[in-house]
């Protein structure tokens, strides 16, 4: 791996420029006390494991790791799992999804308005003639439209930090403002409740009643994303946000989009998360996060423990300890990456990065006799890229001059991660097995989650002859 790795989490906290005196010691003050909740989290953390082991008296543990890239996918596969095996607890956690939506809808507003800021001219300018870019009537009017729009959208944009506030005070988020909110594992069922967020506004009280001056401030959120909605709206059907996106200046995450579209109801006063929309969220894990899945394997009970760690390159190291006993790993590779680079350095191409890791897992002599499965992640956004005419040659130069088609491109990629794993199998033992993904889709990905589940337990109890 390349030296120039940038921890995300130093950068994302590192002192603002010109920082006064006075601010630095606030900000040392806030960094303290942010210090005491996390190591009270990590003691909560290490009490419910001590509490489920000793609760748990199964015949056996099946250890599943979930690797790959930071938006790889694995948390919502994570998800994924969930919904098949433990649906309840999904369903417990529903109302906690809803700060983390509106999160998502306010970054990628911010992110359209940076992008108006950034880059002007390919918003506003719309003609080149005699090489000489000229500013048309309707480009200025559509500058002041914007700017309009901006003045509106302020009060709104106001509450992201109330609303990542809320999330690190149920002691399990830190903000990081390119990459969106971080999430410690276990936040979902804490904040459930200790959010200020749980206040349920889905009864018959008036959302926006007696509670909602500063007491209630999901009520206030949930009022101003009510307001809002139309300016979002505006905003993103807006002719220059339009030019952005067709000029590819804008590109918003994956499920930033599928936000925007559905703001109408998302800003409803009574809106609660489905589970497509909790499927969608964004939220950078930290650390590792331990499931626990009862199973019955023939006669015997079986404790099939899933771990959802950390991808970003500043954390990769927390996934080394898990290693040694693990039974199986799922990597994910979002192959739609092609023409993105690593938030962490923004040299690295995705897919590269997504090669090398897998690389180094293929060649760790501690998973020689793992259960290896891969899945090339994200198709459905491939799909959408190369209908749009986006060239992976462009990105990709060995790529060369093959058809720019979901077949050949899908082909191209997983004979490189084959290749990877032929040529690191210690004793050519271990078997690849290799799925085309979108873990967004439910009904697919859980038929491929009891495919994978099958196969990882008949090699497991075959080795460990418990049948
Ligand atoms: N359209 C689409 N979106 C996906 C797919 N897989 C994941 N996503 C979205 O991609 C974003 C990132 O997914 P996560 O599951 O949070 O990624 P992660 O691997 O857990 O990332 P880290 O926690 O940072 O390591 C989320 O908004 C997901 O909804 C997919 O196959 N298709
Ligand atoms: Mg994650």
């Amino acid at each position: 791996m390349p030296s120039a790795e940038i921890d995300p989490l130093s950068f994302a906290l590192r002192p603002p420029p010109g920082e006064t005196n006075e601010a630095r010691q606030q900000r040392l003050k806030n960094e303290a006390e942010a210090k005491i909740r996390s190591n009270r989290i990590d003691e909560l953390l290490r009490a419910e494991r001590d509490a489920l082991k000793r609760k748990r008296g199964t015949d056996a543990d099946v250890k599943l790791l979930l690797l790959g890239q930071a938006h790889s996918g694995k948390s919502t596969l994570t998800k994924q799992f969930q919904l098949l095996y433990a649906p309840e607890t999904l369903e417990s956690q529903r109302s906690s999804w809803k700060p983390v939506v509106y999160l998502n809808v306010l970054h990628a507003v911010r992110q359209i308005l940076d992008t108006l800021d950034e880059d002007e001219d390919s918003a506003y300018m719309s003609d080149k003639s005699n090489g000489d870019y000229r500013r048309s009537q309707k480009s200025e009017l559509y500058q002041r439209q914007i700017y309009s729009l901006r003045l509106r959208l302020a009060p709104l944009l106001s509450v992201e930090e109330t609303l990542t506030r809320s999330l690190a005070s149920a002691g399990h988020g830190l903000s990081s403002p390119s990459q969106g909110p971080l999430v410690r594992p276990g936040w979902a069922s804490r904040s459930n409740s200790t959010s200020e967020f749980t206040e349920d506004i889905i009864d018959d009280r008036d959302p926006y009643g007696p509670t909602a001056m500063g007491v209630n401030n999901d009520a206030v959120v949930a009022h101003l994303f009510f307001e809002s909605a139309e300016h979002v709206d505006e905003l993103w059907t807006h002719p220059a946000v339009r030019t952005l996106v067709k000029r590819r200046k804008l590109r918003l995450e994956d499920s930033r989009e599928f936000f925007l579209g559905e703001i109408g109801r998302i800003a409803s006063p009574y809106y609660l998360p489905t589970t497509d929309d909790i499927l969608r969220c964004r939220l950078q894990t930290l650390g590792v996060a331990e499931y626990d899945f009862p199973m019955n394997v023939g006669r015997k009970a079986v404790m099939w423990r899933l771990f959802d760690v950390g991808g970003s390159r500043g954390q990769r190291h927390t996934w080394v300890p898990f290693f040694e006993d693990a039974n199986a790993i799922i990597f994910l590779a979002p192959i739609s990456a092609f023409d993105q680079y690593l938030e962490e350095d923004y040299k690295i191409n995705r897919i590269d990065d997504s090669l090398q890791t897998f690389t180094s897992i293929c060649a760790n002599p501690l998973l020689k006799n793992v259960h290896l499965v891969l899945f090339l992640n994200k198709i459905d956004i491939l799909r959408q890229k190369l209908a749009a005419g986006v060239k992976v040659k462009k990105y990709i130069t060995s790529f060369a001059n093959r058809p720019n088609e979901y077949d050949e491109v899908t082909a191209y990629f997983k004979a490189h991660f084959m290749q990877v794993h032929r040529k690191n199998n210690v004793d050519q033992r271990r078997a690849l097995y290799t799925h085309m993904t979108s873990v967004v889709d439910t009904k697919a990905t859980q038929s491929i989650i009891t495919n994978v589940r099958d196969s990882i337990f008949r090699g497991y109890l075959r080795d460990t002859s418990l049948v």
